[in-house]
């Protein structure tokens, strides 16, 4: 029987916001994809962002991590930096991760090696694939092998990985890095129901230390895994709150499914 996440309160009892962002807008060209968005996002939290298609919940992630430049408004992280004075690798720098859809490990390198050139990429050392791993790195190298679930297969090509391993190790790479916020764009996206299920229960491990933000369409996916949900609508905040809050509230009803009532005029 699955397990669902979502039954306790949305919110763990957390002080001030890890991000804050306030009458945010984005402008390309002239359109508004993100207009007056104000959000906030307490440290360790797992939010989920969903809305249909256009709602601007990729841009919203774009901006946390630097890949898009507000028109105007403030993006605060931890209270003091605005990250809209930033640029893209600063952000990284400043502990935010960001993972895309399209893969980025190298599927000629061995699981362990990706981890390893991405440690040892934040920590800025001339180390190569045959530097000398400190006792200190391959303690960090088992635990995150541990938590993606790869120990097994630590020594394999990630190129002989399924599509599931491969995103988890890609969320690995990342982790290994320890950025205190992560942002996922559909994580979940062409795995099968069990890789899908070890991805939920990944995400809710990562959040007992970090802060995520996933962006995930498939509904069934968030049902059982999200505690807070923010709704997104034409470039704003609809509402939020968890899954069966969202759910029970019309305007959310209305921008999924069209206006109620409509087809008796
Ligand atoms: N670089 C760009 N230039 C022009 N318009 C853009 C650009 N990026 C996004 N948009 C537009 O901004 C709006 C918001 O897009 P965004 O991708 O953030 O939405 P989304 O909620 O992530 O949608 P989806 O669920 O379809 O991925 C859309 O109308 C999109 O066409």
């Amino acid at each position: 029987m699955a397990m669902h996440y979502n039954e306790t309160s949305p919110r763990k009892n957390v002080s001030e916001p890890i991000v804050r962002v306030e009458k945010l807008e984005v402008n390309f060209d002239g359109f508004k994809a993100i207009r007056g968005l104000d959000f906030a996002l307490s440290a360790g939290e797992l939010r989920f962002l969903i809305g249909p298609n256009g709602a601007g919940k990729t841009t919203l992630l774009d901006v946390l991590c630097g890949k898009v430049k507000p028109s105007q408004g403030k993006v605060l992280f931890k209270g003091q930096t605005d990250l809209a004075r930033h640029q893209e690798h600063q952000i990284a720098q400043l502990g935010i991760g960001r993972k895309f859809q399209a893969p980025s490990i190298f599927v000629t390198l061995t699981v362990q090696e990706n981890l390893l050139l991405s440690m040892r990429q934040k920590r800025g050392l001339l180390s190569t694939l045959v530097a000398k791993t400190t006792p200190e790195q391959r303690e960090r190298l088992h635990h995150y092998l541990e938590m993606i679930g790869l120990t097994d297969k630590a020594r394999e090509k990630a190129g002989s990985l399924s599509h599931g391993e491969k995103q988890w190790l890609e969320i690995g790479m990342l982790l290994i890095q320890e950025p205190e916020l992560l942002l996922l764009d559909e994580p979940a996206a062409g795995m099968t129901d069990s890789e899908t299920e070890k991805t939920g229960e990944l995400l809710h491990r990562i959040s007992d230390k970090q802060t995520v933000v996933v962006v995930e369409h498939d509904m069934d996916f968030v049902r059982q895994f999200a505690k807070t949900v923010t709704v997104m609508h034409e470039g704003t905040v609809l509402c939020e709150g968890t899954m069966a809050e969202v759910q029970n509230d019309d305007r959310v009803a209305e921008v999924y499914l069209g206006r109620r009532g409509e087809r008796n005029d």
